[in-house]
């Protein structure tokens, strides 16, 4: 046997398989407690996640014989990844399985926004016909900010090729972008060219509350905001009042700053959110697909191949 795996999420049953022809013995737990994990994973090699619980100090201190950490998706921010850095403990994740289906519907979400399909469909249910009130925009001809051109971002700005936009994007960690359908800028740029913005960065110390309502008031033009990255990115009251000022036309957002019920419903801003006729919501379905539940198993199964 090459080690024991505990699955504590609900993970494709892929990985299972391939971890145990790998020589691995795997348990898969999906519905097992952070208590009840906490108290079995000293006899654990590996453990699989995704963002049911936090997997910290004190998981990893309770795993004395830990090796890897594997995170089935792509963001790592429910991992103390210094702290795993630290005890030698290895991260794998699975950007690639769940990319496309993240490029796919950040652009969902766009073309629903400009073309105000949520509004327009909410009104004819209610009774509504007006054809004027949901005139909508063309992408053609603007431009695409994406801040982040990592698995996700440039997922998005590939879907985003047969559109006729021109795509923009700015990494502050990495340079020499190569897809021809992208054009590397600076933040500024971004700030001042784009008709459309997009978030495709991990949530860390860095990059917490980063859109907040200094930063969207140095936009030069009126935007639609798209995030589909992490909610904490993001000041949601500073994007309600952009929205009621106008400066932005429209967000489509997967991710909130807080999220699940009975948690949502608890926020100051949660009932200005949900009545406003320029919002899309998702509840973090982002990477999230049928086709993607397979592939993230594979692609950490393959991953795990070559630990
Ligand atoms: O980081 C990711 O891959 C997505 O946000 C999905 O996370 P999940 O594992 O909670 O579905």
């Amino acid at each position: 046997m090459k080690g024991k795996i505990l699955i504590v999420d609900d993970l494709h049953p892929a990985f299972k398989e391939r971890a145990e022809q790998l020589g691995y013995e795997v348990d898969d737990l999906p519905k097992i407690t952070r208590a009840e994990t906490l108290a079995a994973i000293a006899g654990y090699d590996g453990i699989a996640v995704r963002t049911k619980f936090r997997i910290d100090k004190e998981l990893m201190d309770a795993a004395p014989g830990l090796q890897f950490v594997a995170r089935a998706g792509a963001g790592l921010d429910n991992i103390d990844e210094d702290y795993a850095n630290e005890k030698g403990i290895l991260l794998i994740n699975a950007p690639e399985g769940n990319r496309d289906a993240l490029g796919e519907h950040a652009v969902a979400l766009l073309l629903s926004l400009i073309n105000n399909l949520r509004r327009a469909d909410t009104e004819i249910r209610n009774g509504t016909w007006d054809r004027e009130g949901n005139r909508g925009w063309e992408l053609k001809g603007k431009t695409v900010g994406i801040i982040g051109y990592g698995f996700m971002g440039s997922s998005f700005a590939q879907k985003l090729s047969g559109f006729g936009v021109r795509v923009i994007a700015y990494d502050k960690y990495k340079t020499g972008f190569s897809d021809a359908y992208v054009q590397e800028c600076s933040m500024e740029e971004i700030v001042k060219h784009s008709d459309v913005l997009s978030l495709h960065i991990p949530l860390t110390a860095e990059t917490r509350q980063m859109v907040d309502e200094e930063y969207l008031y140095h936009f030069k033009k009126k935007i639609f905001f798209i995030n589909t990255a992490r909610g904490e990115i993001v000041n949601t009251k500073a994007v309600l009042g952009a929205l009621s000022s106008g400066r932005i036309m429209g967000a489509g957002l997967d991710v909130l700053e807080a999220e699940k019920f009975p948690n949502l419903a608890e926020q100051s801003w949660y009932e200005e959110l949900k009545t406003s006729a320029k919002v899309i919501l998702t509840p973090h379905i982002g990477g999230w697909t049928f086709d993607s539940y397979r592939k993230i198993s594979e692609v950490l199964a393959d991953k795990l191949e070559r630990l």
